[in-house]
């Protein structure tokens, strides 16, 4: 369980980014964070694992108050959160396999990370998470010769990999094909409800954050504006996140792409 109570983000610049953002994350809920450019997004999901310090508040994963941790602390409860990130963060000269053991680095003493010597369980993992995300024939490439989806699952391996309680992903889909997106979407899901794994996703497109969230919530100039399932968000609450959009055509065009022939229904879902 994630909590988040009261936390505001004010900028050294004086941009107030964040303003009192109150929310719990069950084990195993998927969150859509949705909301125009600027909103706030980014900073909520850099405030949970401190890489952008909130101003105020508290942020709790299970019985841990992240905001109360010092450096060496925070280090340790970093290994416990999953990030995945739009550009994929992988080492690009490093093969498909030491990208996702890397995942573990967190985890082994200095001197075996600095030797890349990881144990035998850590690359059954490894191997078996390349497995279920597609990508065991790939395993040996170098990440520099994947496509930009093969990218995404392997910076999900790696996320995985690190057997975290909770996962931020940020914008997961931005550079990738409405297809791929929305493969690389249901492998999030189907990765978190089989793990009973919270995950907030920073996500620009509301049609796939609806198709594949549990929740949705909405900000706005960095007010939470929204905090319902994906149901609720009818267009007059997308209206009061992003103001004026004709959305019923929007959607329309969302739906014609679900319903593309060649996206099979449930690819990947049992393979994760
Ligand atoms: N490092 C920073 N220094 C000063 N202001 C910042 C910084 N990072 C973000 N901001 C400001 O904080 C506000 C929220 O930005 P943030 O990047 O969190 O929004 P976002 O919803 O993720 O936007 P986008 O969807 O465009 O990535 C904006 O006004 C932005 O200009």
């Amino acid at each position: 369980m994630l909590k988040l109570d009261k936390v505001s983000k004010t900028y050294k610049t004086g941009d107030k980014a964040l303003h009192n953002a109150c929310f719990e994350v069950p084990a195993g809920q998927v969150v859509g964070l949705i909301g125009p450019s600027g909103a706030g997004k980014s900073t909520l999901i850099r405030c949970i694992n401190r890489l952008v310090e909130p101003t105020q508040g508290s942020i709790t994963l299970g019985d841990t108050e992240l905001t109360g941790l010092n450096r060496r602390e925070l280090r340790r409860a970093r290994r416990r959160i999953g990030m995945i990130f739009q550009e994929y963060a992988l080492v690009e000269r490093l093969t498909v396999m030491e990208n996702v053991l890397s995942g573990r680095l967190g985890y082994v003493p200095a001197w075996r990370s600095y030797l890349r010597k990881f144990s035998a369980d850590d690359i059954a993992q490894a191997f078996s998470l390349l497995d279920r995300v597609g990508l065991a024939d790939h395993y040996n490439k170098r990440a520099d010769a994947l496509s930009g989806g093969q990218r995404q699952r392997v910076g999900i391996a790696r996320a995985l990999e690190q057997n975290p309680e909770l996962l931020l992903v940020d914008e997961p889909t931005a550079s990738l094909d409405p297809k791929t997106s929305r493969q690389i979407m249901r492998l999030i899901r189907t990765a978190c409800q089989e793990r009973n794994l919270p995950a907030i996703i920073n996500i620009h497109d509301v049609m796939l954050a609806q198709q594949f969230s549990d929740r949705i919530i909405g900000l706005k100039a960095g007010e939470i504006v929204f905090d319902g399932a994906p149901d609720a968000l009818t267009d007059e609450v997308l209206t009061t996140i992003y103001g004026d959009e004709d959305w019923t055509q929007l959607r329309g065009d969302n739906a014609e792409q679900s319903t593309d022939p060649e996206t099979p229904a449930v690819d990947l879902a049992e393979g994760v």
